[in-house]
């Protein structure tokens, strides 16, 4: 069989998967966690949780988002909450920006690091960002070249990735173009968000299949909502598959408001506890993550999402 340097830089690649023990966790918590929060969360709470977190020990943390306060009016501070926070030298603070409107907003405030965020579906696109996919990639683009004269990384997402609320199954042929797209655009890592958290180990299995045959596991990131109690074993697939970025929400905070239905993102102390479990590194102090699952879910009344978070919580009572 003739060898082509791809695959030659595939082989290489998953050689190197081998002995990466390191998983990065990027806390959206703050974002993905209190954007459908009905609840009106004060800024010094949210400002409080960032700082929290960053004392976890996460490297990267989405704190907030540029978007249009008629749309998403929980994010309507994205600027005091950002020049609100402590930051510390080791933890890159993100936002969302839909267009060079945010981006702007989101440089002024001094964000570490921008995320673009279309979808596999159609009809998602639309209710979510109000254009087509197509239209949307468009509207990336100007942001994706601002970022770059400003140095500033930009992280794509890409929702819908096994099943859209409103088209259902989506295939990995739609969710490889965008992905592709945002990577040739200039964005260091696409985030796979199944976004009302349908997949299974075999469907996330069957995804990255497809994605790993033209792009290395280090641009990819998974993005697992837990609706249907399936996170957990979608990130572990994903983890043997050489995925070693993952997206996680402190107490499991969370839900798309276009998304009907969706529950929380996968609570970040059952990530931790599982890739510990492991053997493998995250940088994150457990214990103190919990504390800060545990409060913010007091505060807004409820339990914590996370099954970590209430059984330690448990045996210490
Ligand atoms: C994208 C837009 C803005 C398009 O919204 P639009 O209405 O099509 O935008 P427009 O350009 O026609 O402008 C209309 C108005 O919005 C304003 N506007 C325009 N842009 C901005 C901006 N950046 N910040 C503030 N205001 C903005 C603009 O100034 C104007 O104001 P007006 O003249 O009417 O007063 C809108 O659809 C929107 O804000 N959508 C919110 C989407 C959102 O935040 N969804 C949740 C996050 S995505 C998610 O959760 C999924 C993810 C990432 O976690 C992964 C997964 O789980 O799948």
């Amino acid at each position: 069989m003739l060898l082509t340097l791809k695959h030659l830089k595939l082989i290489r690649q998953s050689s190197k998967r081998l002995l990466s023990d390191f998983v990065k966790i990027v806390e959206v918590g703050p974002r993905d966690g209190l954007q459908n929060e009905k609840q009106v969360v004060p800024t010094s709470t949210k400002i409080d949780l960032v700082n929290n977190l960053t004392n976890c020990g996460f490297q990267t943390i989405e704190v907030t988002s540029f978007v249009s306060p008629k749309w998403v009016p929980q994010m309507k501070d994205h600027t005091e909450v950002l020049q609100g926070i402590s930051r510390a030298a080791s933890t890159k603070y993100a936002a969302l920006t839909p267009n060079l409107k945010g981006f702007k907003g989101a440089q002024k405030a001094n964000a570490d690091e921008v995320a673009i965020f279309g979808a596999a579906s159609e009809s998602f696109s639309k209710k979510n960002i109000n254009c087509s996919i197509q239209e949307s990639l468009e509207r990336f683009l100007p942001v994706v070249e601002a970022a770059k004269e400003h140095q500033i990384p930009v992280r794509g997402y890409v929702s819908c990735v096994v099943g859209c609320p409103y088209e259902g199954i989506v295939s990995p042929q739609a969710v490889l173009e965008v992905t592709e797209k945002m990577l040739d655009m200039g964005c260091y890592e696409v985030s796979l968000g199944d976004t009302i958290g349908v997949g299974t180990p075999g469907s996330i299995r069957n995804l990255l299949d497809v994605l790993l045959k033209s792009n290395e596991s280090s641009k990819l990131a998974l993005h697992c909502h837990d609706t249907y109690g399936q996170a957990l074993a979608n990130i572990l697939m994903g983890i043997t598959q050489g995925i070693r970025t993952i997206d996680s929400s402190v107490a499991g905070l969370g839900g798309c408001p276009y998304a009907a239905g969706a529950s929380g993102n996968v609570a970040s102390e059952d990530v931790v506890y599982m890739l510990h479990g492991m053997g493998l590194k995250t940088g994150i102090d457990l214990d103190q993550l919990v504390s800060v699952g545990n409060n913010i879910s007091t505060f807004l009344g409820r339990k914590s999402e996370s099954k970590v978070g209430r059984a330690l919580q448990n045996k210490k009572q």
